[in-house]
Formats: structure tokens, sequence, C-alpha cells
């Protein structure tokens, strides 16, 4: 179903960049003076997750792990959006084997970003609802511009984070602000998102983004790069051995939950407030 890996590696003059795959539905960028990798995701309008940038975003951070860079970044092609979480059009009225898959490559997503031993950061240059903020949370750091907002919006959508899914959410944020934010499907503008710890700098533009993100990078440059990676996991080991234990159950209640009448119904009318949304645009 989907076309071989192509990899082209630019000789190692200046910036050097290896486009994806074969769809470019992301990019990666390998600095050659910082050795930092930038994943971009170029889905647009807003990086919906389909299928095939969930692939494209995994086997991206599998490059970036083999190719040894110092460090990842990710970031978004999109000018307002950084990631819109899942495309909701996967979820409605769906082919079962294909949202099955859908939902299994969010988990290997999650899993090899949260997972990855090298440091990583997102600079989140637009709004970053629900798997955008999986994302971004993901990460060990987040810088983002003015005036947008992230979060994890379920609830208002009729649906539940699973527990891996807000595990991310809860590295950084207090339980109990967490607990709220989730339960009220709270979306954090970037100010409240800095106030609160979900981000922890903002940038005026996504190229001030990459940088800050570039300097955290950069502050791990005298630390033993073992130690580093063994204490990052050992931090996240029990999450990673939680999902991993609930991980089939989880693609299980997905399914049965995105399939229920009710919730097919909610998607439908949420779609219908989006294409509402466009006409009122024009
Ligand atoms: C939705 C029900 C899901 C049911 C799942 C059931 C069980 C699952 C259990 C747990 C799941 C949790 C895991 C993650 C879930 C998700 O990620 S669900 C998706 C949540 N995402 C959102 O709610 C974001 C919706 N979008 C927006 O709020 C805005 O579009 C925006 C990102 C803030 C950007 O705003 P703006 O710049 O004004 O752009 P537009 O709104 O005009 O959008 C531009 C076009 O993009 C289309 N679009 C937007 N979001 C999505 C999306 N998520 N999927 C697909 N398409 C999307 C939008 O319709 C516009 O398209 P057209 O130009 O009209 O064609």
């Amino acid at each position: 179903m989907f076309s071989p890996r192509v990899v082209s590696l630019v000789p190692r003059t200046g910036p050097r960049r290896f486009m994806s795959t074969a769809s470019k539905l992301t990019t990666v960028e390998v600095n050659d003076k910082t050795g930092i990798a930038t994943l971009t995701m170029c889905r647009p309008p807003v990086n919906g997750q389909n299928l095939e940038l969930l692939l494209d975003i995994k086997s991206s951070i599998k490059e970036i792990e083999n190719d040894s860079s110092r460090g990842l970044i990710i970031t978004s092609a999109s000018p307002k959006v950084f990631c819109a979480g899942l495309d909701i059009l996967e979820m409605h009225k769906p082919d079962q084997q294909r949202l099955r898959a859908v939902w299994t490559e969010l988990q290997n997503v999650w899993c090899a970003l949260y997972g990855i031993s090298m440091p990583t950061a997102a600079a989140i240059n637009g709004h970053a609802p629900a798997g955008g903020c999986l994302l971004a949370t993901a990460c060990e750091y987040r810088v983002m511009v003015p005036d947008c907002r992230i979060g994890l919006n379920e609830t208002q959508l009729g649906i539940i984070a699973p527990k891996w899914l807000v595990s991310g959410f809860l590295n950084i944020l207090p339980k109990r602000v967490a607990e709220r934010a989730l339960t009220q499907s709270r979306l954090f503008t970037t100010d409240e998102a800095l106030q609160e710890g979900l981000i922890d700098e903002i940038a005026n533009s996504k190229e001030e983004a990459v940088e800050k993100c570039a300097a955290f990078i950069g502050t791990f440059s005298k630390v033993n790069p073992v130690a580093r990676a063994l204490t990052k996991l050992q931090f996240r080991a029990e999450n990673l051995r939680q999902f991993h234990k609930e991980r089939e159950q989880d693609v299980e209640n997905f399914l049965s939950l995105v399939n229920r009448p009710e919730v097919q119904k909610g998607i439908g009318a949420y779609l219908e407030g989006l294409k509402k949304k466009k006409a009122n645009k024009q």
C-alpha cells in the first residue's frame, strides 16, 4: 500500500537535508554544525494525523535515531498550525482496517518519540490541540509562538484520552492541573501554557522557536550522553511499560468507541462545525 522509503543524503556541506519519504509528508534536516535534526510535518492545511502522516513521522524519528543525531526538534511547515491532531476524516464512517492502523500508528509515533534516548524539543509554531499536544508533550522541551492554543480537548469531543496519551502531559503539569485541564477540555493559550509550565518558552517566530529548542539541546553538550539517555529512560520507563502492557486492549477500546453510533454522530457534527467555520470565513 505504501511506496518504499527513499532517503537521499546531500553531502555534509552546510545544513544537510534528507527527504524522509516518497510521499514527503515530513522532511528531516540535520544541521551539520550542531548535529541536531529538525523533523518538519508537511501535510497541509493543518497536519491532520492521517495514516500516511503518522507512518512518515514514525519513519523519520527512526531515521534520526539511526543517524545518531545530537537531538531532535519537531515542528510544522504550516504557518498557523503545529498539528491539529488526528485527521477527523479517518474516524468518520471509517474503514475498520485503516482505523485500526491509524490508532496503532499513533501509538507507535508516541512510543518512538517519548522513548527516544536523544534530547527532544518541540518548536510549536501554531495551534497544537489533541494529537498535536501529544507530540509536543512527548518531547523534553517546548517553545511556542504567541496567540496559539495547546491542550488535550478530547472530552469536548465526547472521547477519553487513554492513560499513555496523558502521560506526557502528566510529566509536565501537576496532577491537579492536568486533571482539571482534561476534564474541562482546556486549550491553553500560549501565555497560559507558559504560566502553568506546559511550555518552557515563548518565541516570536518559528525560526526563533527552533533556535531556542536547539539551545536547549545544546545544554547537554557537556553531559555524558549515555548517562543522560539512561536517566531520561529511567524517568519514562514505567509509562512505557504500562503502555506496552495495555496497547492491544487500547486499540480495541478505540475501535469500539469510534464505532459507537453516538460517537459517529458527534464526529459528523464536529465535521459540519469545521465546514461552517470555513463558510463563515468566506
Ligand atoms: C473528533 C472525534 C474523535 C473521535 C475519536 C474517538 C476515540 C478516540 C479516543 C481518544 C483519542 C484521543 C487522541 C487524539 C484525538 C484527536 O486528535 S481528535 C482531533 C482533535 N482536533 C481538533 O479538535 C482540532 C480541530 N481543528 C481546529 O480546532 C482548527 O482547525 C485549528 C487546528 C485550530 C486551526 O484553525 P484554523 O487555522 O482557523 O483552520 P480551520 O479550522 O479553518 O481548518 C483548516 C482546514 O483544516 C481542516 N481541519 C482542521 N482540523 C482538522 C482535523 N483534526 N482533521 C481533519 N481536518 C481538519 C478544516 O476542516 C479546514 O478544512 P477545509 O479548508 O474546510 O477543507
